[in-house]
């Protein structure tokens, strides 16, 4: 190679390089971008066939879903132990289902965090609707860099959202900052349980699957929770998978039968076709369909819980530096 090859060779190289580095950043930095993108196109979706409320709840027998996943909210707030008046943080509000029935339940106000502008315009209407304004108040920020003082909340509780951060210490780090010394943090987690084998294929298949179809930077081992919160200073009270036997699945209300599946896959190609609903809705609620699938797999294998639950406090005084 000669030498001015040689120079446009190593030129070209390095413009590559600062485009990547410098330009396009790292990917890290692009998941807050992407997840805000992931919920532009499901949200609607999801509160039309969910409900404002986007986590899932064992089913309780003679219960309706609404009020079992009332119940499971409102054992959140129950666990880490608020007084009427306290303010409180939802890390990853989504459109504010929990923040309404919580603040409703205890009395306490509720600041939401969510990455996504059109949540944060959904969940202040129906805010406003419940007449639960005055006590819910929500926040467009990243939960990995939050716009609040440190040592500003009475208590913090995050459902199904902490398993969008690329690093549980991150956001674990961040809510351990803005809570008050003495405080509790309760979280929801997506996890793999101990039934998972990564040399099973069909396991691997059905993890990357709800990682695929719930924008997720990859599941984190049960295992490796209590790690990520100790690592940043908490203290564990209580861990608990909340799927385990005695409750009951939780996964039976996805297990739509396919008429109702039909339906509702019309229903979204005539909006599209009259304009109502984007084009791509129609891939959209494609894609949310075969995620069900992967999801109720998930459950009824064992190998994937979306409530693992764990209780934290952010100790009274700084640990000493001996
Ligand atoms: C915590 C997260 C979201 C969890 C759930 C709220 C959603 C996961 C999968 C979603 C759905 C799947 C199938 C859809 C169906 C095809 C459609 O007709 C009606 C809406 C669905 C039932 C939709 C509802 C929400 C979910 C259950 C993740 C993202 C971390
Ligand atoms: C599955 S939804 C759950 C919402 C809510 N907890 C509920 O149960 O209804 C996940 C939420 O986390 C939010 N989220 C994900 N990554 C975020 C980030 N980096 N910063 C702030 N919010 C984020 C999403 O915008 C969404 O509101």
């Amino acid at each position: 190679m000669d030498s001015l090859s040689l120079f446009c060779t190593g030129a070209l190289l390095a413009g590559g390089l600062y485009w990547f580095v410098c330009v396009l950043g790292p990917a890290e930095q692009k998941v807050p971008d992407f997840v805000d993108t992931f919920y532009n196109l499901v949200t609607d979706i999801y509160e039309w066939g969910w409900g404002q409320s986007f986590h899932f709840s064992p089913s309780i027998p003679g219960k309706s879903h609404r009020d079992a996943t009332r119940l499971h909210e409102e054992m959140a707030v129950d666990l880490i132990d608020v007084k009427p008046g306290d303010r409180i943080l939802d890390v990853g509000c989504g459109v504010g289902g929990p923040m309404r029935a919580i603040a409703a339940h205890s009395r306490a106000k509720v600041v939401g965090i969510t990455i996504n502008d059109y949540q944060v315009n959904r969940a202040r209407m129906h805010n406003k609707k419940a007449g639960l304004d005055s006590l819910c108040e929500v926040v467009c920020g990243n939960f990995l860099e939050m716009p609040f003082q440190d040592n500003s909340f009475d208590g913090a509780y995050s459902i199904e959202a902490t398993c969008h951060a690329p690093k549980l210490e991150d956001v674990y780090a961040e809510v351990f900052r803005v809570l008050k010394p003495g405080s509790l943090y309760v979280s929801y987690e997506w996890v793999t349980t101990e039934k998972y084998r990564a040399d099973n294929p069909e396991h691997v298949e059905v993890i990357q699957g709800i990682e695929r179809g719930d924008a997720l930077p990859g599941l984190r081992s049960y295992s490796d929770i209590a790690e990520a919160a100790k690592k940043v200073g908490f203290e564990i009270v209580k861990e608990k998978d909340l799927a385990k036997p005695p409750s009951l699945p939780w996964w039976t209300r996805l297990k739509m039968g396919r008429i109702a599946y039909w339906r509702n896959h019309i229903l979204v190609i005539v909006l599209a076709a009259i304009g109502i609903a984007p084009k791509g809705t129609v891939d959209v609620h494609d894609m949310l369909f075969k995620t069900a699938d992967y999801l109720t797999r998930g459950g009824d294998s064992g190998i994937f819980s979306p409530m693992h639950m764990i209780l934290l406090r952010k100790p009274k005084e700084a640990p000493s530096k001996s």
